[in-house]
């Protein structure tokens, strides 16, 4: 589904002391892929905890146009019942993943390599972030692509018959242009080799190891060596999916920056390829605990304990850019009540996601009052412990600024608009629901 729905202006309000449970959504990057590999699955795979925000939703619609017999049993409950790898079924009309980058390279790996047709659209976003990245190295295992003027969206791939296997060293740390190749290997005689340079998020690789692929990682001089073997039989498997540490770090901003409060935020992802903002909040002072450490549907978790505290600035290394690379615009919401300069470096790649969250973030914290410089690839906010507000931040259809700047305005001294509150459906339904509960004043 493309975004059709109504702008939804919203204004968030200074607040009291936040307090109690933050129950966030499941893991987002996890549940694409228990739908993906579900359906390349033989057997039925039951999913629990899965998101149902729209991102995945429109996967699951790609999955059952593909073939799979993919049903809703319950709140986060699905079964996907697979066609086995090479078993996809050509769909009969476009597959539309809505505001998904996740869900179109994804799925436009995984059907690449079996000898079907398929034509991928977007919304105005998605359709103007960059796919030849995907398609390229698609193309490499003989994959035809058809592709509108700069590699946009919409595309049609001609998967290929017999498609031959690739060894590909990827030109921009992306966890979406790895799981593609990965996809797209499956169904390759041989082994598929993906080399990075900076490690990220490895969930393709848990969950196709859980679900019976023989692939391996290793650190080597080259880098990051991922290799899978081609044509495995995959088993279908229960995958409760964890809580997304990329949604938890709304409410976690928020109780950081709002004086009193204190939140507790259970079962939240601890993977250290996802771990980046975690490690910088504690630089920055932060009082965050991580209770009964465990491990959940493959996955390490912990539950948080956040409390409000003094925050000062620091700078982000590039090398850790990956590992939290969508959580910039949150914790330059977080800088800006920080005492001193916070620098985020190596984050170009914030120029191609839902928006360019860079300039996004930067035009919206000028509105409200906070001094920003940024370069190509570096966000630097000036941190003054406190933030005027009184601005409204345009978030170009883009989830992870509207929540930002709707999070800035519950400590900021005058109220903080967004011009559109519509796209937070598509990785946290319940946001506004959430923050109300635990006091938050937005709407
Ligand atoms: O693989 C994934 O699930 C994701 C990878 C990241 O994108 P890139 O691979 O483009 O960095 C991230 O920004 C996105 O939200 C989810
Ligand atoms: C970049 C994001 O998602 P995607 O690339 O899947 O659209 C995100 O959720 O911040």
């Amino acid at each position: 589904m493309s975004h059709s729905s109504e702008p939804r202006p919203m204004t968030a309000r200074r607040s009291g002391a936040l307090r109690g449970v933050a129950t966030v959504p499941g893991d987002k990057s996890i549940s694409h892929r228990a739908l993906i590999l579900g359906a390349l699955s033989v057997g039925e795979t039951r999913i629990t905890g899965l998101l149902e925000g729209q991102d995945v939703l429109d996967t699951a619609k790609a999955m059952a146009a593909f073939g799979a017999q993919v049903e809703r049993l319950g709140t986060g409950e699905w079964s996907v019942h697979g066609v086995g790898v090479g078993g996809f079924s050509e769909p009969e009309g476009v597959i539309d993943c809505g505001n998904s980058g996740t869900g179109v390279r994804l799925i436009m790996g995984a059907m690449a390599t079996t000898p079907i047709a398929a034509t991928f659209t977007g919304d105005a976003s998605l359709s103007r972030r960059p796919m030849a990245r995907v398609t390229d190295p698609l193309a490499l295992f003989g994959a035809q692509i058809t592709a509108r003027e700069g590699g946009r969206l919409p595309i049609t791939i001609e998967g290929v018959a017999d498609p031959l296997p690739v060894r590909y060293r990827t030109p921009v740390a992306s966890a979406q242009i790895k799981s593609a190749i990965l996809l797209a290997g499956l169904n390759v005689p041989g082994e598929t080799v993906v080399i990075e340079s900076e490690p990220t998020r490895d969930h393709s690789e848990r969950m196709l190891a859980g679900f019976g692929a023989d692939i391996r990682t290793e650190t080597t001089a080259d880098g990051h060596v991922i290799t899978l073997q081609g044509r495995p039989e995959l088993r279908a498997q229960p995958v409760a999916v964890p809580r997304d540490p990329s949604s938890a770090a709304f409410p976690v901003a928020a109780a950081l920056i709002v004086p009193g409060s204190e939140i507790r935020v259970p079962g939240v992802s601890r993977n250290p390829t996802r771990d980046g903002l975690y490690v910088t909040l504690l630089e920055m002072g932060a009082d965050i605990a991580f209770e009964n450490p465990r491990e959940e549907g493959g996955e390490p978790v912990a539950d948080l304990v956040v409390r409000h505290g003094p925050l000062k600035g620091v700078t982000v290394p590039a090398e850790r850019a990956a590992s939290m690379i969508d959580e910039f615009p949150i914790l330059s919401v977080i800088a800006a009540f920080a005492e001193g300069v916070t620098v985020m470096n190596g984050v170009a790649e914030l120029r191609v996601k839902e928006s360019d969250r860079i300039d996004a973030m930067a035009r919206g914290l000028e509105a409200n009052g906070v001094t920003v410089a940024e370069t190509r690839d570096s966000l630097t906010v000036h941190g003054r412990g406190r933030v005027p507000g009184g601005g409204t931040a345009v978030t170009h259809l883009d989830h992870r600024i509207a929540m930002s700047f709707l999070v800035l305005g519950l400590a900021a001294e005058a109220p903080v608009s967004i011009d559109d509150g519509a796209p937070i459906a598509t990785s946290f339904p319940d946001f506004v629901a959430l923050m109300q509960g635990l006091g938050a004043d937005l709407g």
